[in-house]
Order: C-alpha cells, then sequence, then structure tokens
C-alpha cells in the first residue's frame, strides 16, 4: 500500500471539480483502494494494515488531479508544430501534411519523431493520449513501442486512406484493411494492458465507403475504438457530400459504415445538424473537442455547449500540427477561450464553459473506459502531482490567494515546470530516473 497525503482534485459527473483539503489516497496494486480526508487516516491504516512509512506527504501547496487525457493528437505531425498554420484544412493536408507524414516509411525517422512526441506530452502531463500515427504499419507499431518504453497509456491508430490522397501516400483497399488488421495483431502482440489499437480512416473524403465499411467490420471482430475526424471545416463537408450522395449527412456516411458507437471518438464536429447531433447521441459516439485546431487553421467554432446539452460525451485534444501546442492546458485555455467567443453574440443567454467544466472535459470527459479520469476507488491511478509555485515557474501566488484560486491560476498559466511528478498505472514515469 502507498498512501499519499496532501490536496486532491478531481471531478466527478455531479460536479467538475472536486477540491479535497487535507485528505489522503491509497494505492495497492496501482489501482485506488481509497480516498478520505486525513482526519480518518488512523481509521483506514487500521482497516487495511499499513504503517506510517507507506505514506507521502506532499509539500505544502502541492496538489495532486488526474493525468490528462488527451482524445485526438497526430504524434506524426509532431514535426509541424508550431509551423505551417497559414492555409485551411483541405490545402494544409495537401501542402504540410501529407509530405510530412510520407517521411514515415523511414522506421528510423519514425522513431526518433515519435520519441520527442511522447516525452514531450508526458513532461506536460498527459497520461492517456489517443494517436494518429500514419499509414505505415511498421512505424505505427514502432510509435506503439516508444510508448510502451515511456510507459504511458495510449490508443494508437494505423491511418487508413485509398483515395483523394497523393500517389506518394495512397494505400488500395485491400492494403488499408489487411495492414489494419496486422497492426492490430501487432499491438496485442506486445501484450501491454496500456495500449489500445484503435480502427482509424483518416476521414470521409480519403477513404471509400468499401472500405469505411471494411473498417466498420474490422471494428467489430475485435471489438476495437475508432477514431477519425468529423464536419471540422465547410468546403470538407462540401466535397463529403457530394463523394456520397446516398448519406443523409456526414454522421450518415461514417453511421451507414459501422463506425459510430460507445467506443467512437469523433475529432471537431463543428459543423454539424440536429439531426447529426440525434444520431451521435443515439450510438454514444464521443467527440474530441480540438479548439486550437479549430482556431489555427481557421476550421470554426465548435459550440461545445450545445454537444454537452445533449448529453454528448465531449473530450478534450490537441489535435496537433493542426493545433500547435501539445500541452492540454493549452486545448483547457482555448476551450474556454472560443466558448467566450460564442457567447459574445448572445451574453445573456449563453453559458460559457467556465475552466471546471474545461478541466472535467480535459481528464474525466476524455476517459474511455471506467479505468481512468479520476480518483474514483477501483480506477488505476493516473496522476500528476502540481507544484504552482516552483521555482522560476509561470505562477505567482500571493496571500490571499485561496486554494480554489492557486488551482485556477495553474490552469490559466502553469506550463510543464509546474508538473513536478507524473503516473500511469501507479507507476511514475516523470521524471524519469
Ligand atoms: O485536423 C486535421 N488533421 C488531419 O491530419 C486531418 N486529416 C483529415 N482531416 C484532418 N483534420
Ligand atoms: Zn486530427
Amino acid at each position: 500500500m502507498e498512501v499519499l497525503v496532501g490536496t486532491i482534485i478531481h471531478s466527478t459527473w455531479d460536479n467538475p471539480m472536486v477540491i479535497m483539503d487535507k485528505s489522503a489516497l491509497g494505492i495497492q496494486n496501482n489501482k485506488i483502494v481509497f480516498i478520505c480526508s486525513s482526519d480518518e487516516l488512523h481509521d483506514v491504516k487500521q482497516k487495511y494494515g499499513f504503517s506510517e512509512d507507506s505514506i507521502s506527504r506532499f509539500d505544502k501547496g502541492e496538489f495532486i488531479m488526474p493525468g490528462f487525457i488527451d482524445t485526438h493528437i497526430h504524434a506524426s505531425q509532431y514535426v509541424n508544430a508550431g509551423k505551417g498554420l497559414d492555409l485551411p484544412l483541405l490545402c494544409w493536408l495537401n501542402q504540410y501534411t501529407f509530405p510530412s507524414e510520407a517521411r514515415f516509411s523511414n522506421i528510423d525517422y519514425a522513431e526518433k519523431v515519435y520519441d520527442k512526441v511522447v516525452r514531450r506530452v508526458l513532461m506536460n502531463g498527459t497520461t492517456t493520449a489517443s494517436y494518429f500515427a500514419t499509414n505505415h504499419r511498421a512505424a505505427s507499431l514502432k510509435l506503439c513501442q516508444v510508448i510502451a518504453r515511456y510507459g504511458q497509456r495510449a490508443f494508437v491508430g494505423k491511418v487508413c486512406s485509398n483515395q483523394n490522397s497523393p500517389s506518394y501516400y495512397i494505400e488500395n483497399t485491400e492494403e488499408a484493411v489487411a495492414e489494419s488488421e496486422s497492426f492490430i495483431k501487432g499491438v496485442q502482440a506486445m501484450k501491454n494492458d496500456l495500449i489500445t489499437p484503435v480502427v482509424t480512416p483518416r476521414f470521409a473524403i480519403s477513404c471509400s465507403f468499401q472500405l469505411l465499411q471494411a473498417l466498420g467490420k474490422l471494428k467489430d471482430t475485435y471489438n476495437l475504438p475508432v477514431q477519425s475526424h468529423l464536419s471540422e471545416n465547410k468546403e470538407e463537408c462540401k466535397q463529403v457530400k457530394k463523394l456520397f450522395p446516398d448519406s443523409a449527412h456526414y454522421v450518415d456516411v461514417y453511421r451507414k459504415s459501422n463506425l459510430l458507437g460507445p467506443q467512437t471518438v469523433m475529432a471537431h464536429a463543428i459543423h454539424i445538424c440536429d439531426e447529426e447531433l440525434e444520431v451521435l447521441k443515439r450510438t454514444e459516439t464521443g467527440v474530441s473537442h480540438c479548439p486550437n485546431s479549430n482556431m489555427s487553421i481557421c476550421s470554426g467554432l465548435c459550440d461545445v455547449r450545445r454537444l454537452l446539452e445533449k448529453n454528448i460525451k465531449v473530450g478534450l485534444g490537441t489535435d496537433v500540427a493542426g493545433g500547435y501546442h501539445p500541452s492540454m492546458l493549452n486545448a483547457i485555455r482555448l476551450t474556454i477561450i472560443t466558448s467566450k467567443l460564442i457567447s459574445l453574440d448572445r451574453p445573456e443567454s449563453y453559458k460559457y464553459i467556465n475552466y471546471k467544466e474545461a478541466f472535467r472535459m480535459a481528464t474525466l470527459g476524455g476517459a474511455k473506459d471506467d479505468r481512468t479520469g479520476n480518483f474514483q476507488v477501483g480506477k488505476d491511478f493516473d496522476a500528476i502531482i502540481i507544484n504552482p509555485t516552483c521555482p522560476d515557474g509561470p505562477v505567482d501566488i500571493f496571500p490571499e490567494d485561496t486554494l480554489e484560486n492557486r488551482v485556477e491560476k495553474f490552469i490559466h498559466l502553469g506550463d510543464d515546470r509546474n508538473i513536478k511528478q507524473v503516473f500511469v498505472a501507479g507507476q511514475k514515469v516523470w521524471p524519469r530516473d
């Protein structure tokens, strides 16, 4: 048993931010076995039979919170993070993204890039990431090996595309399906409980209906999650309408392909009608909100409040490299700003997303299973320890700041310097020993 004593912060579905001062959290076999007030420590000590040696107390002012869950990030595009944001989606893909992803046919190159991105997001407190790799099976498996080396929890997809792609970066249908299946088997052979393969059609434009349907079958055969893009950009939506005239709308293309469901996460979902929203809700399909990307490549502002009011599950994504920032703190901040921008037109009636709600979206909201997202008893211990006042750090705390203010300041001003330790499934994964 390992017991942590100090300030504990997490979300529940009833309360977006629960702040528990002077509390204790017990971890055994990588799982949370109790969470209580430190006044009850004497009783739990007797109940579970642990000694004072098992207890670690955080330094004053520090707090512990669940690790971030990045529900949409292109590991392969990390090379481009922070550059090439001067074009809209379809031109951006052709000009910057496809040429860059094509380089992952070289496995040594892939390993170098993947090492950098996994390291970077881990030091920024991302304990779970849902990664897009590239079309290449071998490099996608290399990404899984790198993730395993760092001990991160991850969902990883070999990307599929068999149409409307450049000749140097395209697969045929059979190849896309066979390579996906082989990738899935390769990940499963790793027997790493923290890494799950994900069926990953790039988006409707770059996949034929035949390929989408084959991937829908693969999802059922292996009972796997699905990730893709949905209604990000108006020109993209127009093209989808042209390419799939028999579908009622964009969501219907994925529905007809058996790609929707409780294990599916669609990124963006900016330009969707009420009928599409209804289908997402009925199928329990989740949405990854990627505000940095939505603004950086001028795709639009996603009205997250509308999705939440429909009871659609919403997590946050950095969407590197359409989004330029690999930190989920940035995704939280831009979620709040996007929502405040939307509220400017109707300040009386629109309830913008506040920092506590955005915090929940970045943690519990993105949890695909019942193993992560908060500190509920029985879940895996995925957590970060925060020191808001680390030396030469980005946050200044004043005597009048309450505990809640300290958390609020970390959310708005903090960065990786404030993230003292990162744990995944009970193991310390950052800093590395
Ligand atoms: O933000 C995005 N990034 C991508 O790589 C991509 N591919 C299709 N649609 C996409 N959107
Ligand atoms: Zn994306």
